[in-house]
């Protein structure tokens, strides 16, 4: 099997089996995040006619063409603040289940469908799992920036007590200028390698002005599951 096929089927396997042990028709809300895996949760749930009736939560504009195009009811995380569990992807889970999100520049609207969740569900493949974050995830920490402030927060984020390798604005494809996030906003990818501490990370860059979100989850997420290589899903939980 070649390597994107054991990734696809990984990224199958680990959002089939994660709906199965976490949506059912007792569920009212459903938070469904952003990224190539959640596609995958998404086909789990509609092939379940029982887990019609249920209102699915988007997390970006993404998110919002998987449950309208699936047929399913959509609503808003204002109309149902409290979610019975959200279901989303990852660019990198460490051992103690820190994630980082935000690849695809979704980490905000990510966020705060996790929050209003009781449960919280990572699905990945295998290239995903890491003992440190920043080390298997090398594109950098996407920080969610107001734009008129990308200068000066890349200038703030020089002043962490981690410091940053380098950070980046991330750049459009196909389009000339930065990435618009679904909230009108830029992304810095910020560079640490190794992180040493994600939640004081976290912690210190909510606090520069300007930031709009960070994509680093931490303690956020009650399990992680994880398609192999092989064929065969783990999961992990603390
Ligand atoms: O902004 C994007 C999201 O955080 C995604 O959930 C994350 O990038 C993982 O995406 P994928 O499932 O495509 O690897």
């Amino acid at each position: 099997m070649s390597n994107s096929s054991s990734v696809e089927i990984g990224k199958q396997r680990a959002a089939h089996q994660a709906v199965d042990d976490y949506i059912n028709s007792e569920c009212k809300v459903v938070g469904i995040g952003s990224g190539s895996t959640v596609v995958y949760a998404v086909e789990r749930i509609l092939q379940r006619p029982e887990l019609k009736d249920i209102i699915y939560v988007p997390t970006s504009f993404q998110s919002k063409l998987l449950i309208v195009e699936g047929g399913l009811t959509m609503g808003s995380i204002e109309q149902y603040p409290d979610i019975d569990v959200t279901i989303d992807g990852a660019d990198e889970v460490d051992s103690q289940l820190n994630v980082i999100k935000g690849g695809g520049a979704c980490q905000f609207q990510e966020k705060l469908v996790a929050e209003a969740a009781k449960k919280f569900v990572i699905i990945a493949d295998y290239r995903k799992k890491s003992s440190q974050l920043g080390t298997e995830w090398t594109k950098g920490v996407p920080v969610e920036v107001v734009p008129i402030a990308y200068k000066s927060v890349m200038k703030s984020i020089e002043n962490l007590s981690q410091k940053p390798l380098k950070s980046t604005l991330r750049m459009a494809i196909n389009k000339a200028g930065p990435v618009v996030t679904d909230n009108g906003n830029f992304v810095i990818d910020a560079h640490f390698g190794g992180i040493e501490d994600p939640a004081q990370l976290l912690r210190e860059m909510k606090l520069l002005t300007g930031v709009y979100e960070v994509g680093l989850f931490c303690n956020m997420a009650e399990i992680a599951y994880f398609g192999e290589a092989d064929g065969s899903v783990n999961t992990l939980t603390l």
